[in-house]
């Protein structure tokens, strides 16, 4: 089973208008949502939703914290939550005239016995892997996510970002950069396709097992024993893009879960983040036709 950790948490705000940007005036939506956000909540959300054994663990507080709970536990989604002080963020995406404006709030400040308590709460479960997804909230450093990494037997995936996922230093089964996080991590052309295996092959040598690399409309690359793996995104309607990364390894991770091959696995990650990017928000899109999608899916070998 999997047991996702999110340190900084949001409710995703996601408002659409059906003109421009523009300072100065009020911009009146036309519609908006609320939905629990962060990206080990998202994982945990679809896993669920994939019927795979799965706990939600991670830091919540505030009417916003409260409102995540609720949601999850509304969703039939397991939870085990450390309560801290301050208030979970709030974080906005704002759809304009076919435009994606992704606003993110820093999160509350935590002190780092958090860490001990969420490491209790992981233990607890006895996982096969732990995902830590997402930003750390001001007060932790990446010390946080590696001791997630070397606090029990697990495999330990991890999808961060920036400064955190450079200077991570234990052992991870994974890790999920985007494109520009790989070119960010790495210092190396990724422009191309050939470019992101590259980069996360050597990115691999820095103590992850499997780099698995976002690429948004060109797809995904997956690198690892198995080979280096590339899968072509679908030809699809975009709403927005938020959250697409967590619906790729959400599937990436069910079907590892259920036994699957990397190109498998790969196939069916394309099949899921497809069916998120095609509505607004981050809640759990219709995933019913994902075995179908997966046999659409093209996979081929770099
Ligand atoms: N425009 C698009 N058309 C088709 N598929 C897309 C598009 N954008 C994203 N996807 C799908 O979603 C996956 C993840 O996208 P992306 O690389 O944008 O993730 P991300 O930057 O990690 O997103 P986030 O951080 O918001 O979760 C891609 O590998 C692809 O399968
Ligand atoms: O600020 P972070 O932690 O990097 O990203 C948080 C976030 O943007 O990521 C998810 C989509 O992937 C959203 O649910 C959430 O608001």
């Amino acid at each position: 089973m999997i047991v996702t950790v999110t340190y900084n948490p949001a409710v995703d705000q996601t408002i659409q208008f059906d003109e421009q940007m523009a300072p100065d005036r009020v911009m009146r939506a036309d519609e908006a949502q609320f939905d629990a956000g962060g990206k080990g909540i998202n994982a945990a959300q679809l896993l669920t939703a994939m019927d795979r054994p799965c706990v939600a663990t991670g830091l919540l507080g505030g009417f916003t914290g409260s409102f995540i709970r609720e949601t999850l536990q509304g969703d039939g989604v397991e939870t085990a939550f450390v309560d801290v002080d301050g208030t979970t963020r709030l974080n906005t995406t704002a759809i304009a005239a076919a435009e994606e404006y992704k606003l993110n709030q820093a999160g509350p400040t935590v002190g780092e016995s958090v860490v001990d308590s969420l490491l209790e709460r992981v233990r607890a479960q006895s996982p096969d892997r732990v995902l830590v997804g997402g930003s750390l909230p001001p007060g932790l450093s990446p010390d946080a996510i590696d001791r997630i990494a070397g606090g029990g037997d697990w495999e330990t995936i991890v999808d961060t970002g920036g400064d955190v996922l450079r200077e991570l230093d234990a052992q991870y089964g994974l890790c999920k950069p985007n494109r520009t996080e790989l070119g960010d991590a790495t210092g190396a052309d990724v422009s191309t396709v050939e470019g992101c295996a590259d980069a996360a092959d050597t990115f691999r040598e820095r103590g992850f097992d499997r780099v698995l690399a976002s690429l948004g409309a060109d797809g995904a690359v997956l690198v690892g024993d198995e080979g280096r793996l590339y899968a072509e995104a679908l030809d699809i309607d975009v709403v927005d893009t938020v959250g697409a990364g967590d619906a790729l390894l959400s599937g990436v991770l069910s079907a590892w879960e259920a036994g699957a091959d990397d190109e498998t696995a790969l196939r069916t990650g394309v099949a899921v983040s497809s069916q998120v990017v095609k509505r607004a928000g981050t809640a759990v899109p219709d995933l019913n036709d994902i075995d179908s999608l997966r046999d659409g899916v093209t996979v081929r070998r770099l």
